[in-house]
């Protein structure tokens, strides 16, 4: 047999015994740490007695002793019962126990309870509830945090004295709460007045996977977006994802019985506000005319040139200004015809009851070129829409930067009572764009058609936009951009449609502005095609300048 095996082999008996001695003598050190102990502690007995009861105690063992000797089997019970308690103590000591897990909640509260003390400690108050020494535990009444270990739920009592009622006071404190919470998202304060508590709710986020499509809602009916819950009345089936779910609409009722006939959405740059013109235009479109008035003329709304129902869409100042003179003389026919046929007792004519809708993206735009050319300001001209335009069927959806709000006239802002606002804004914006405080602080980072709406004077809710691309954007998702290319009417579509019954005929547009271009003849060869021709060859229908 070589040698390495050998000697591997000898290793191997010597572990083996090693295993097995150890296994063997375990019993006797556990016994042998056991004596140990005990004498460590007889020993410190010993010496721990005073020198005067050292006597006694020697005789009351020697005692104890002789007793256990005259005992039958005294001595044998005796070791035993020393094996026995010294095995006892002897055995391997328990693992310490491992410290306690910090408690994130009591960590995360005690922190935001320090972040308050500053603003609702009162320097007179003897007896503060909010103090440098004090506990979260006797102001915050209770809390409840999610999976992630995230504050989703707060409810906290503040001093009588805290100036509640003045908005800077509470978005100091909606601030610290924010910050303390996570910014990543948004919360719901609800200050009670009366019994000086505050309760805070983290929202969830809405979701955002939700494409523009045929919405459930009756003519005149306008789904802004979806919210939370208890922020609507009803739910709709809704195209979600590839499902159809059941989702709380914004629902905009327009029309001769609406208390709010005109729509003002402002917007962070970038977060849809033209995206939302063109959801409305889509969803207007099956019921009513357009003229569309994009007054940053980059183009956004040129998938709506040449669209049945599409009058015009103007890009240019002198294109604008001639489509909102036809628009208000529009308006002024119409009210003539409304009343002419209300004193003869007879239906009105048809072409004065079909709604006309005048869609207008950064009208502000215009009326600065407007005043540096000398010209009309374009809101002006929006004067009879708005004022009138309930009576005459006109309805004017005005988005802007929220940067632009102080350009927008008084007129528009006072007769625009349904509101949207879009992207995250402080409470004094919020409060300026939809006419009422915000009860809700928007998270840091929204997404693109995130913001609230305030239908007359009903409270803010949350909103969604329906993504609703620029179809001709090449850099939109296909399946985005393929969703708004499905509603958008085909020349051929209105001559087909099913249900024209509802759908009265389009006015005749005024010989003051009869288009330019006019719209081309339907091509009986195209009937029945599937694919819509997105009418980009097509130039821009111009109204003629009014003389
Ligand atoms: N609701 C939405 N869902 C998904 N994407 C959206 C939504 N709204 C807008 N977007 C996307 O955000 C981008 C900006 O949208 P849009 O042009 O409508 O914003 P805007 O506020 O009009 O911008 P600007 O003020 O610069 O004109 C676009 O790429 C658009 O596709």
């Amino acid at each position: 047999m070589p040698l390495n095996l050998r000697l591997s082999k000898g290793r191997e008996l010597a572990r083996t015994a090693g295993d097995h001695a150890s296994d063997m003598f375990a019993p006797l050190t556990v016994i042998g740490r056991g004596l140990r102990h005990h004498s460590a502690w007889a020993k410190a007995r010993w010496q721990a007695t005073p020198k005067e009861r050292r006597g006694p105690t020697i005789f009351l063992v020697a005692a104890m002793g002789l007793g256990i000797y005259l005992l039958p089997h005294g001595l044998l019970f005796a070791l035993v019962a020393l094996m026995a308690s010294a095995a006892w103590v002897g055995r391997a000591p328990k693992a310490a126990p491992a410290a306690p897990e910090p408690d994130v909640a009591d960590i995360k509260l005690t922190a935001l309870y320090a972040a308050l003390t500053p603003y609702l400690a009162g320097p007179e108050d003897l007896n503060p509830l909010y103090r440098h020494e004090g506990s979260y535990k006797d102001v915050f009444r209770s809390w409840e945090f999610d999976g992630e270990g995230r504050l989703s739920r707060l409810e906290l009592a503040y001093p009588a004295y805290f100036t509640d009622t003045e908005p800077a006071a509470r978005a100091r404190i909606e601030q610290v709460v924010q910050g303390k919470a996570g910014r990543a998202r948004e919360y719901r304060f609800d200050w009670d007045e009366e019994s000086n508590k505050l309760r805070i709710a983290a929202l969830a986020p809405l979701p955002t996977d939700i494409a523009v499509q045929r919405f459930v809602a009756a003519p005149g009916e306008i789904v802004l977006g979806f919210t939370d819950e208890d922020g609507s009345a009803r739910t709709i089936p809704v195209g979600q994802g590839g499902a159809v779910t059941q989702q709380p609409p914004v629902v905009w009722r327009t029309g001769p019985r609406s208390a709010e006939p005109h729509l003002l959405a402002l917007g962070a740059a970038g977060y849809g506000t033209s995206s939302l013109i063109r959801s409305i235009a889509l969803q207007a479109l099956p019921f009513a005319d357009l003229v569309v008035i994009d007054g940053a003329g980059t183009g956004e709304h040129a998938c709506l040139v040449n669209r049945p129902g599409v009058h015009t869409v103007e890009t240019s100042l002198h294109g604008a200004l001639a489509a909102l003179e036809w628009a208000a003389q529009e308006t002024e026919r119409r009210l003539t015809a409304l009343n002419a046929s209300r004193h003869a007792g007879i239906a009105p004519p048809e072409d004065v009851t079909r709604p006309l809708w005048l869609l207008l993206d950064h009208p502000t735009e215009l009326s600065e070129l407007a005043h540096a050319e000398g010209r009309p300001d374009p809101q002006d001209l929006l004067e009879l829409p708005l004022r009138h335009g309930r009576a005459a069927r006109v309805t004017v959806v005005i988005a802007d930067d929220v940067e632009a709000r102080d350009r927008i006239t008084p007129t528009v802002r006072a007769t625009t009572r349904a509101r949207v606002l879009l992207g995250p804004t402080g409470p004094a914006e919020g409060h300026a764009a939809l006419g009422a405080p915000l009860d809700i602080v928007p998270a840091a980072q929204a997404p693109a058609g995130r913001g609230y709406a305030r239908i007359g004077n009903s409270a803010p809710v949350r909103l969604q936009v329906p993504a609703t691309v620029d179809p001709l954007d090449e850099e939109a998702p296909a399946v985005l951009r393929d969703a708004v290319i499905a509603l958008l009417p085909h020349r051929d579509t209105r001559t087909e449609a099913a249900a024209p019954t509802e759908v009265p005929p389009r006015p005749a547009v005024p010989p003051a502005v009869i288009p330019v271009v006019p719209i081309p003849p339907v091509d009986p060869s195209a009937e029945g095609r599937s694919g819509v021709d997105l009418g980009k060859e097509h130039p821009a229908l111009r109204f003629r300048p009014l003389a």
